[in-house]
């Protein structure tokens, strides 16, 4: 019955085990085109739109924005957006509102991967492998005081933004480390925080008292640039930022004035703004940035979990049962 709704999947880089689940029940249009253009550019913005026309349903594995133009072109029969991340922020979620357009999203299955990220940036940043690789690379191994030694992840103090699912994976991960202290903050205590011993405080506090800084929040007007030349002029002089949220929660300059002066220690970023980095970004010449190409939840499990997670949205919202994970019901 649902056979003649059409999905349009928007990216090839969707697994077969979400397609399979979508091709059961509808008519599955995939875009023959990736994320990224060859230079970085967004390249399928055009081949969207001329995929989406008559749509039921949306999957977004791309990041590409969900503009007014994109929903007028779709047409009135959208019903629903699943977009294939925990971050919605490109979703334009007032107008799918305004619309009646559920939108889903897939939380929770990606929580551990990006955690293990973050542990990854944690050590990377912290033990200085930017450098240290550059050293091996150039063939000199300087490892003494004067050259720079690492930090200690045993007896510091782990400041947590955002405490939902991606922050607490990490907290469990780094409960081996033998951490001194866990801090968090947010817009509430979480429940969940007495068993990780994490302890709730401000952001000025957890900024001054942290060594290293974990960014596990959504991006949002709230959030954007929540890292700046002020939040950072908060933190210790060894205090180590790690970000597995979004590039817009830091101002970009303001951070590579802060490395650059050594105002902070160093800094481990899995996401940036914009993605892909210029090759030739000042960022870049940092030795003590660690960056990775938002590998968050790139792991075979993961994205074949929130590919069918996704699917599966699609189905319950066209099918109207409640969605799974619904951001708009
Ligand atoms: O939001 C997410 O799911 C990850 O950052 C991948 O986009």
């Amino acid at each position: 019955m649902t056979k003649n709704l059409k999905v349009v999947v928007s990216s090839n880089d969707y697994p077969e085990s979400g397609l399979e689940v979508l091709r059961e029940h509808f008519t599955v249009v995939q875009s023959p085109y990736s994320h990224f253009g060859e230079e970085g550019a967004t390249t399928n913005k055009e081949e969207l739109l001329k995929l989406v026309p008559g749509s039921s349903a949306l999957v977004w594995v791309t990041h590409h924005p969900i503009t007014k133009e994109l929903l007028d072109t779709a047409g009135p029969q959208l019903k629903m957006v699943a977009t294939v991340s925990a971050g919605y922020n490109h979703c334009n979620v007032p107008e799918l509102k305004a619309r009646g357009i559920k939108l889903a999203n897939t939380p929770n299955v990606l929580s551990s991967a990006v955690a293990e990220v973050a542990v990854g940036l944690i050590l990377g940043a912290a033990r200085r492998f930017t450098e240290n690789l550059e050293q091996v690379r150039r063939g000199v191994w300087e490892i003494s005081f004067d050259k720079g030694l690492g930090q200690d992840i045993r007896d510091s103090t782990v400041g947590i933004v955002g405490l939902g699912g991606i922050g607490q994976a990490t907290v469990k991960r780094l409960s081996g480390f033998e951490v001194g202290k866990f801090l968090y903050t947010g817009h509430r205590e979480k429940p969940e925080a007495k068993a990780l011993n994490a302890e709730f405080t401000t952001l000025d506090n957890l900024l001054q008292q942290s060594d290293f800084i974990v960014l596990a929040v959504p991006l949002t007007d709230e959030t954007r640039h929540m890292i700046n030349s002020t939040t950072l002029g908060k933190m210790k002089k060894n205090a180590i930022l790690i970000n597995v949220g979004r590039g817009d929660l830091v101002d970009q300059d303001a951070l590579y004035e802060a490395l650059k002066n050594k105002n902070i220690y160093a800094a481990g970023l899995d996401v940036t703004t914009p993605e892909p980095l210029p090759k030739d970004h000042k960022l870049l010449t940092l030795p003590n940035l660690f960056v990775l190409p938002h590998i968050g939840s790139a792991t075979v499990r993961t994205r074949n979990d929130m590919a069918v997670l996704a699917a599966n949205n699609v189905i319950n919202g066209l099918t109207g049962k409640p969605l799974i994970t619904p951001v708009l019901p």
